[in-house]
């Protein structure tokens, strides 16, 4: 349903430094990505903090800033997917539930909020509080919270509002950006959940997390991004064990640094020890951010 064919991207970057603030480069943030998203399926695109998952749903949302210098190409459902498209689609076709609770606007009531992006999606007034209220209802906020304000909601409570609002928009493609950071293990699993359930209704879901352990119960494929780059797709179920049919060492070291898969850790070959120190390296800064 999107197909991401060799997407490069690069930002400008200024010097540090009195001598060199104003001398300006290019970073490069995605490299010469190739992705393929289906539909119905949950797809994980996990990385440390810094891989370019962020950037890579502003690629496609259209979303980037200005400057951005963006080459490859970008395909929906068939057709090219380019900034007029994109347009026209956000809110309607693609949804994004971001990484900033701020999305949030603080001086409307939770059910206004997800009426709007119902109206934006082409639903009348009526029809679009009406849909505002199911989708809340189904997200089981209760009246007091579909009254409220976003600095009255838990952060579990504000991702499911915003869920409500990728819900309402009808989207084809949600993608959710950290949906699960700062929660208790009871609001995420519900958060979780309610991204699972859209993607069982027949939507394309892409869950972006830091965190393997979170996206793995619930994805159906899992994409692992390093330094801008793609390492390696895999099948949910092959991070099991230890990890044998992941064909790359880091989404191994990923898998196998994870505290319950400690134990499992085999002797290290030559040839991978070096990536799959880098890896667990990167495991531990994230268990840390
Ligand atoms: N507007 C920008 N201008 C320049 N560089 C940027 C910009 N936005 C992001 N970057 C850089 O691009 C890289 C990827 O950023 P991105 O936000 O996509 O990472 P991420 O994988 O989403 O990380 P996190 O898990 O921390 O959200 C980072 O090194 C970041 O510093
Ligand atoms: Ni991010």
């Amino acid at each position: 349903m999107l197909t991401i064919e060799q997407l490069s991207l690069r930002l400008p970057h200024y010097g540090t430094g009195y001598a060199a603030w104003w001398k300006r480069s290019w970073a490069t943030c995605l490299d010469n990505l190739s992705l393929h998203f289906l539909t119905g399926e949950v797809h994980a695109l996990v990385g440390a903090s810094g891989a370019g998952k962020s950037l890579l749903a502003y690629a496609i949302m259209g979303l980037l800033p200005a400057s951005a210098r963006l080459n490859g190409q970008l395909c929906y459902q068939g057709q090219l997917l380019d900034k007029r498209s994109q347009k026209t689609l956000r809110g309607r076709e693609l949804a994004l539930i971001p990484q900033s609770l701020n999305a949030l606007d603080p001086l409307v009531r939770t059910q206004r909020q997800v009426a709007w992006a119902a109206e934006r999606a082409g639903q009348s007034s009526g029809s679009a509080r009406q849909s505002a209220r199911q989708a809340l209802d189904h997200y089981r906020l209760d009246t007091r919270a579909q009254q409220a304000y976003a600095h009255e909601l838990s952060g579990g409570m504000a991702r499911r509002v915003l869920t409500a609002m990728a819900h309402v928009s009808q989207a084809q493609l949600v993608i959710a950006d950290e949906p699960t950071v700062g929660l208790d293990p009871h609001q995420r699993q519900r958060v979780l959940a309610a991204l699972r359930d859209l993607a069982d209704q027949g939507k394309t879901v892409i869950l972006i997390t830091h965190d393997l352990r979170h996206a793995l119960p619930i994805a159906d494929r899992v994409t692992i991004m390093r330094s801008g780059k793609l390492i390696e797709t895999a099948p949910a179920h092959a991070f099991q064990g230890t990890g044998r049919s992941l064909t790359n060492a880091y989404s191994q070291a990923l898998w196998l640094a994870l505290p319950d898969n400690a134990f499992t850790l085999p002797k290290p070959c030559a040839a991978s020890i070096a990536d799959k120190a880098a890896g667990i390296k990167a495991q531990q800064e994230i268990s840390v951010a």
